[in-house]
């Protein structure tokens, strides 16, 4: 894969959730060394909402956002902004391999713990291990892995579930390592630009992403989609249906797939799904991580 873009002369921006050493913060130092750019300006928000917000608005260049979880699967929230509340466009992938730790303040006893400290992706990755090693404790949801990191720096009585990294930042400890409940957790973040920004990387293989609205609900709307994409041999890598939130019953299908929007058979498959559907969003082709 290479680079195509070519950087003014203030530090690009990357919106990320914060604070730092959050898995995000990680992917957006991950995508700015692919980029070229040794001095990125990193801009912390606490959600992704947030993240799509501040690129939409133009008040940084880039986002990074997660998309889909090895184990909890596709991030929803994500997904729902691509489909229904951003313009923002998708300039590529990087996956992330997840190893969570726990973390507690420095001499603080396991014994002790009341509360256990995380994103809800990072308490839903653990479960397990929270279950067998620290049953009945609550659970407090963060709006990052980092921030729970910064509560255990707080609270001796809090557990907290990040990166080491975040330890480290934050002067707490790590107690156990490799916590989570599988082996081979693995996180896709996406970088995302304001719409109509040009691309950033070239590959040789890329993959796109849509989001289709159906006109009026009728059988057989997803079998026909599913038939276009199949009649153009086009390999699917994610189908999601979404609630569209106008009413119950009412959804959407995020859909992505190997490909890019410059392929004939891409671009003949797209056509078909205008003609039948009331609206097919891309919201990005690039190349594949
Ligand atoms: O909270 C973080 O560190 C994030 O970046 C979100 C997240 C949480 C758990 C796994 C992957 C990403």
């Amino acid at each position: 894969m290479q680079t195509l873009y070519t950087r003014g002369s203030a530090a690009p921006s990357f919106a990320y959730l914060g604070p730092a050493g959050t898995y995000t913060d990680e992917a957006a130092r991950a995508f700015a060394a692919r980029l070229g750019i040794e001095d990125p300006d990193l801009v912390e928000f606490s959600s992704f909402d947030e993240v799509f917000d501040s690129v939409d608005r133009g008040r940084c260049e880039f986002g990074v956002v997660g998309k889909e979880n090895a184990l909890e699967g596709p991030v929803t929230a994500t997904l729902d902004n691509f489909a229904l509340k951003s313009s923002a466009t998708i300039l590529g992938e990087e996956v992330l391999d997840i190893h969570h730790c726990l973390l507690l303040q420095p001499g603080a006893k396991i014994e002790d713990v009341t509360r256990v400290a995380s994103h809800a992706q990072g308490l839903a990755q653990c479960r397990r291990f929270i279950t067998e090693r620290l049953p009945g404790r609550a659970s407090v949801v963060t709006a990052s892995t980092a921030d729970s990191a910064r509560l255990v720096a707080e609270d001796p009585t809090v557990a907290g579930i990040a990166n080491a990294f975040a330890a480290d930042l934050y002067g707490v400890s790590v107690v156990a390592r490799d916590i989570e409940d599988h082996f081979g957790n693995q996180t896709v973040f996406s970088l995302i630009g304001r719409q109509g920004h040009a691309p950033v990387f070239s590959g040789t293989r890329y993959k796109t992403s849509v989001a289709l609205f159906m006109g009026e609900d009728r059988p057989g709307t997803l079998n026909m989609i599913l038939t276009e994409l199949a009649y153009a041999n086009i390999n699917l890598t994610l189908v999601q249906s979404r609630p569209t939130k106008q009413a119950l019953g009412d959804y959407m299908f995020f859909i992505e797939f190997e490909g890019g929007v410059g392929d004939l058979a891409v671009q003949t498959a797209l056509n078909c799904l205008r003609l039948k559907l009331r609206e097919v969003k891309v919201v990005g082709s690039y190349p594949v991580a």
